[in-house]
């Protein structure tokens, strides 16, 4: 445990250091759980995005992107739900006037028996050698499966309770468990209350004209109430998509985890329109599609497993989550959810206005089931950047900290490095740089011997250094070193381009979803 929590240490001051990530505010103490991104924080983002959106609008004839508003009329919420049941139960602590999630303090209850588990295995495994059977063992040692049972019988009791809205029972499960808060040990609590996540503000000038609207809290409603709109104008055929970006608000009650868990974060998110009775099929096909997507950055296919949920939520008929390991564990990256077609009908009733579509083919009209897919950019930035940061011993018995982003996805592609200040090196070298800044996002920098600058360049994940010595004043050639393999070759100025261009371009990456 310890180890995960030095290595999440070094990710969020990394972050920092690197002008990636600031926190917001920060000259007045920061906002809790509100961050800002910096110089190359914005860039990794945009470069997230655009990644995200080329796979799925660029390169799906069917599904076309949107731009809706954050603030929406507020009888939107009412029908989708949120105004009534967008809600997470909370307790307090009353010594030390804490606040919590119940269901998380429940949860990471049974982390910790969890982790128990995973000893008691490791114990085994180091007693038995390769005569180990991990499936048999967790299945027959009675402290084990012990274990286990406590932690099914917990969280299931956990489940039945909140879906019958008996917060009294969460209550007495918190105190049967004797769970205490973290911070203190105290185990003096309230009772538990609904709280709900939006955040309210007004709209219009004076007080008896304001409407009271919400922040929204997720992307998916302004796809919803565009569908009609989008289907006519688009003369989009039934299975089609809707895809948008943008911020969605949450005024979560503990906020942690750094960029995992913000206050005002942003979403990817798409609504596939399909035909009902074929959402089986459609939720298939895109949990497949969207692991693809995401192996396709090359973080390794063991750091991600789908989350499959038996407890669904009031609009879905199947659900699984991509879960990733982040510094602190598998936690959810994206949702999938069949979502039947319980919003168009919600928007259908509360509007009066009908958002059927006509199926030629059919020749009749039906409200189209809806398949989503969304992922938090936030959280797809933590994982892309914490997977990447990794300290490598060298063989000289050095260490280098090195940023292994995806080289596609990277703020920086190049850095263009004069070896010395002098003797007409950092001309050549400015010319590189405005030849290459037509095409890719570089750098040029010329302070420190050329050691230290390619250790500025791995920290920040500079896939290319490109060094202009004296050899280039005679023959129009530099040294082109790779990040990863710290590999040096001799190219010529003019190959530069295509060099960049054929380890950076998204068709390259996007091809490895095929
Ligand atoms: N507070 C947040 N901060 C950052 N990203 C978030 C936050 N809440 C949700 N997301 C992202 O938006 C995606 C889709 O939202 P969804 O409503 O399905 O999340 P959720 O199930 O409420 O997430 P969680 O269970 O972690 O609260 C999530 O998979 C996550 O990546």
């Amino acid at each position: 445990m310890a180890n995960q929590d030095d290595q999440f240490k070094k990710v969020v001051s990394h972050a920092k250091e690197y002008g990636y990530v600031f926190q917001s505010s920060e000259i007045y103490d920061g906002l809790s759980a509100v961050y800002d991104y910096a110089q190359n924080g914005a860039e990794l983002k945009k470069n997230i995005r655009d990644y995200w959106w080329k796979a799925m609008v660029q390169m799906n004839e069917n599904i076309v992107g949107i731009d809706a508003a954050i603030f929406m009329h507020p009888t939107t919420w009412k029908a989708s739900g949120h105004v009534d049941a967008f809600n997470d139960p909370l307790i307090d602590n009353k010594d030390s006037k804490k606040r919590y999630r119940a269901d998380v303090l429940i949860e990471d209850y049974c982390a910790k028996i969890e982790a128990k588990i995973d000893k008691e295995v490791a114990k085994a495994e180091k007693r038995f050698g390769d005569a180990f059977n991990k499936e048999e063992f967790v299945s027959t040692n009675g402290r084990v499966v012990g274990y286990q049972e406590k932690i099914n019988t917990t969280l299931s009791r956990m489940a039945k309770s909140l879906e019958n809205e008996d917060l009294a029972d969460v209550k007495a499960l918190i105190e049967e468990l004797e769970i205490a808060d973290p911070l203190t040990g105290s185990r003096n609590w309230t009772d538990v209350k609904q709280f709900n996540l939006m955040f309210g503000t007004k709209l219009g000038a004076s007080a008896e004209s304001a409407m009271d609207l919400y922040l929204r809290p997720e992307t998916a409603q302004g796809i919803f109430v565009n569908f009609l709109n989008v289907q006519k104008t688009g003369r989009m055929k039934i299975p089609f998509g809707i895809a948008q970006t943008g911020k969605a608000f949450r005024n979560e009650i503990v906020a942690r985890q750094f960029i995992f868990r913000m206050r005002e974060f942003e979403q990817m998110e798409m609504q596939f329109f399909i035909k009902p009775g074929t959402q089986k099929e459609w939720f298939e096909h895109w949990k497949e599609t969207r692991m693809k997507w995401h192996l396709s950055l090359g973080m390794g296919q063991y750091n991600y497993r789908f989350h499959d949920h038996e407890k669904l939520a009031h609009y879905a008929d199947a659900a699984t989550d991509i879960e990733f390991k982040f510094p602190f564990g598998f936690k959810e990256l994206e949702g999938i959810h069949s979502r039947t077609d319980f919003d168009l009908k919600q928007h259908e009733e509360f509007s009066g206005k009908k958002l059927q579509y006509f199926d030629h083919e059919e020749n009749k009209s039906y409200t189209p089931y809806v398949l989503e897919t969304s992922i938090g950019l936030d959280r797809m930035f933590l994982a892309v950047f914490s997977n990447a940061l990794v300290e490598e011993e060298l063989e000289n018995g050095t260490t280098r900290t090195v940023l292994k982003l995806p080289s596609v996805l990277a703020p920086v592609k190049a850095a263009i490095l004069p070896l010395v200040k002098k003797d007409g090196l950092p001309e050549v070298a400015r010319q590189i740089v405005e030849d290459l800044k037509w095409d890719f996002n570089v750098d040029y920098d010329e302070k420190d011997a050329v050691g230290r600058r390619y250790r500025r360049q791995d920290a920040n994940g500079t896939p290319f250094c490109i060094t202009v010595d004296h050899d280039t004043l005679e023959d129009n050639t530099v040294t082109i070193r790779h990040r990863d393999s710290m590999e040096q070759e001799r190219v010529k100025i003019e190959d530069l381009r295509n060099i960049i261009k054929q380890e950076v371009d998204v068709r390259t990456w996007l091809m490895k979803m095929k």
